[in-house]
C-alpha cells in the first residue's frame, strides 16, 4: 500500500512527516519501521520520524520516533515544521506535553511550556545538584541538567567547535547516570545575548540544530546568570531565538519548511 510523506526540516535538522488525521497508516508504526523509513542509505532519510494522527483536546498529535527508531516525548523542530503545515497557529499533543505554535514573522513561534529542572525529573539516576553536575567526561565538566519535554544535558566551554562530540556523544547518551539516555548540548558564550550550540541528539547523533537542545541551552544559562533572558542560539544550521518568560514558559521561534512531497511502498518497511 503506498503512503504519502512529506519531507521537511528545521534549520536542517530533517523529518519525514506521515499525516494520518485523516487516513490511519496501514498499521501502527513500531520502532523497526520507523527506524527503516530514517535509515539514510535504504530508506527515505531523516533525523526525526514525525506521525501526525487525530486529538480529543488539541488540533492533533504529533508522535516522535529518532533515527533509532526510539519513540520520545518532544522535538523543537517538528514541532515548528507541523505548526506550519498546519497553518501557523496549532495546539499539538504530544507525549511531553501539550504544545501551541503561532505564525510569527521569525516563522513560528512555539510555547514549549515550562522547564523541569529537578534530578528525578530529568531524569537522573542519583539525587544531584542540576545547576552544575558533579561529573566530567574528558574536558566536558560540571554541565546542567534540564528537561523540556525530554532530557538535556548542557556543558559551558570556551570554543565548542574544538569539542570531539562525534566520540563524546554516545558515550555520554549511554552513561548509566541517564536512565533514559540523554541529549547531550556544547555550547559557547558570545555575550549575554548569544550563543553558540553544537548537539549529539539521543538516539540520532550529531544534528544541524536541535529545538529542545536550544530551549535547554537557554535556560541553563539563564539558571547560571550567563545571559538575559532571551538569546538567540547559533546551531550550525541557523539561529533559533528562545525567550524564558518570568510566567516560566520558554518560547522558542524560528524557521520551518517543507523540501518535498513522496510516496513509499509501506510492505517495503514493514
Ligand atoms: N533527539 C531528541 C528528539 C529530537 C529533538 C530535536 N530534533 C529537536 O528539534 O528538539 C530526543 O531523543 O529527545
Amino acid at each position: 500500500m503506498r503512503v504519502e510523506f512529506i519531507k521537511m526540516h528545521g534549520l536542517g535538522n530533517d523529518f519525514v512527516v506521515l499525516d494520518a488525521r485523516e487516513t490511519p497508516l496501514p498499521a501502527a508504526m513500531t520502532p523497526q519501521v520507523a527506524a527503516a523509513l530514517a535509515d539514510r542509505h535504504t530508506g527515505i532519510g531523516c533525523d526525526q520520524l514525525i506521525v501526525l494522527e487525530p486529538a480529543k483536546d488539541a488540533d492533533f498529535t504529533m508522535r516522535i520516533y529518532n533515527h533509532d527508531g526510539g519513540e520520545v516525548e518532544a522535538c523543537g523542530n517538528a514541532t515548528r515544521a507541523v505548526g506550519m503545515l498546519a497553518g501557523g497557529n496549532a495546539r499539538i499533543a504530544t507525549s511531553g506535553g501539550l504544545l501551541e505554535t503561532r505564525a510569527s514573522e521569525g516563522g513560528i513561534a512555539v510555547d514549549m511550556g515550562e522547564p523541569r529542572l529537578d534530578w528525578d525529573t530529568i531524569p537522573l539516576a542519583y539525587a544531584m545538584d542540576t545547576l552544575s553536575l558533579p561529573v566530567g567526561w574528558d574536558g566536558l565538566e560540571h554541565p546542567v541538567a534540564v528537561n523540556v519535554g525530554n532530557p538535556h544535558i548542557v556543558f559551558f566551554v570556551e570554543d565548542n567547535d574544538v569539542v570531539q562530540l562525534d566520540q563524546l556523544g554516545p558515550e555520554i547518551e549511554h552513561d548509566p547516570l541517564f536512565p533514559d539516555r540523554i541529549n547531550v548540548n556544547v555550547a559557547t558564550i558570545e555575550d549575554r545575548h548569544t550563543l553558540r550550540l553544537r548537539v549529539w541528539e539521543r538516539g540520532a547523533g550529531l544534528t544541524r540544530a536541535c529545538g529542545t537542545g536550544a530551549c535547554a541551552t537557554a535556560v541553563a544559562a539563564m539558571r547560571r546568570g550567563l545571559t538575559e533572558r532571551e538569546v538567540t542560539v547559533h546551531l550550525p544550521g541557523g539561529p533559533l531565538v528562545i525567550g524564558w518568560g518570568e510566567d516560566n514558559r520558554i518560547t522558542m521561534t524560528g524557521p520551518a519548511a517543507e523540501s518535498f512531497r513522496g510516496t513509499f511502498d509501506w510492505s517495503e518497511y514493514s
